[in-house]
């Protein structure tokens, strides 16, 4: 019988973990330089806790079968987790705001074909912090992160759900949610197709088209003569455009501003981002002022903002910088005869306390020194230990 794994799973072998720890270990540094401090929450929740508030799609999760009368659900991100185990925290005694924390995980989704798929996640959420510090620090920190494993030709795709929202506010509510589906499909023909009045679809068009660098979105969004209850929103956007500008820490071009931008999580309250690099979205997220209220036994909310960088996409989109090949041990230790066997594990433990980063071998047969030699070559090993009868070793080069 073949055992294979269901669609959607993957087995990773040394070389993908070894990429993968690569990645991590620089994304986890940048956040730790940044304050932020590492929370680990269960894989399998309450379905009801992994999709209250109706922003979670319970189609979206890989629901458990179990003896008690709750369904269970395999954790399809880490929000709303992460939502969940702080909304009661903050605030008072336990946790003052704001907190800082990152998680690196698997998360399991259920796809529209009833495939599963496991990928992971490494992602910052900033709790009971709002404004432009704190939507600038989220937005800098993904940069940082981003640049520290020298990802190239990467984008910024910046939208903002409140204001995207109220923009749709503006047309008559009849026309709405169809307006709604064209913009977050980008689906031009339809809008074009669509029975409006000649007005509103001029307005339509107009928001479709509301993509591109920031300075030219914005002064058209200000220019256009739907807008002008809606000031605020677009001066705060301003604002955060002229903050990541003026810092100079990344390209001014990294950053495209896009107002039918929409996230598939429905929680989002203000920015909205994803990071596009080679046709990978390699990063998303934004601010959710309410989620945490969904959570908080009195409904108390504290605004928030978080994003998740894709592992996976982002090893796909880096592949030629990252290791391509796994470390060697650093010598191989070869008991001559049974009798030597106990001074070469004694003399393989020395070697390691003396060498603490590099790997000891143990040769595991008694086999002819000229197949000892072509097995160390064979696996990288650049050092043979000879381990005789009477425990003296003495060591070779193998090339
Ligand atoms: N949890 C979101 C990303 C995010 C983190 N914080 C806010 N948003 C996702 O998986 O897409």
């Amino acid at each position: 019988m073949v055992h294979q794994l269901p669609t959607g799973a993957k087995d990773l072998l040394p070389l993908d973990v070894a990429q993968k720890r690569w990645i991590e270990s620089r994304i986890q540094q940048v956040f730790q330089s940044w304050g932020y401090q590492r929370i680990i929450t269960p894989t399998v929740e309450h379905l009801r806790s992994l999709t209250a508030g109706g922003a979670v799609d319970p189609e979206s999760v890989i629901q458990l079968h179990s003896n008690s009368i709750d369904i269970l659900g395999l954790r399809p991100e880490f929000t709303a987790s992460i939502a969940r185990a702080y909304a009661a925290r903050l605030g008072g005694n336990v946790a003052t705001c704001p907190q800082r924390l990152y998680y690196n995980a698997n998360v399991f989704r259920r796809r529209s074909n009833n495939t599963s798929e496991e990928s992971f996640q490494a992602g910052v959420e900033l709790l009971g912090a709002s404004g432009l510090l704190a939507d600038g620090e989220i937005l800098m920190l993904l940069a940082e992160s981003l640049d520290r494993v020298e990802l190239e030709n990467w984008q910024i795709i910046l939208g903002d759900a409140r204001l995207t929202g109220a923009l749709l506010e503006l047309f008559p509510e009849q026309y709405r949610d169809k307006v709604r589906q064209c913009l977050a499909s980008l689906d031009r023909i339809s809008l074009q197709e669509m029975d409006l009045p000649t007005d509103v679809k001029g307005y339509a068009l107009e928001l479709i088209d509301l993509r591109g660098k920031p300075k030219d979105v914005l002064s058209r969004l200000s220019n256009s003569a739907w807008t002008s209850s809606l000031t605020g929103e677009i001066n705060y956007l301003k604002s955060l455009i002229e903050l990541w500008e003026s810092t100079g820490t990344t390209s001014v071009d990294r950053l495209i501003l896009d107002l039918s931008f929409m996230q598939t999580f429905d929680y989002y309250t203000g920015i909205v981002f994803e990071v596009a690099c080679n046709n990978y979205v390699v990063a998303q997220g934004g601010r959710y002022d309410h989620l945490l209220g969904v959570y908080h036994p009195q409904n108390i909310s504290y605004p928030s903002i978080g994003f998740c960088i894709n592992l996976e996409d982002l090893q796909q989109a880096l592949q030629s910088r990252l290791p391509q090949t796994l470390v060697t041990s650093k010598c191989l230790v070869v008991a001559q005869s049974p009798k030597a066997m106990q001074s070469a594990f004694a003399y393989a433990a020395k070697l390691r306390q003396d060498l603490a980063s590099d790997a000891i071998e143990l040769e595991l047969e008694f086999r002819a020194e000229t197949e000892v030699r072509n097995h160390a070559r064979l696996r990288g090993i650049t050092q043979i230990a000879w381990i005789s009868n009477d425990g003296a070793a003495s060591l070779e080069s193998v090339s």
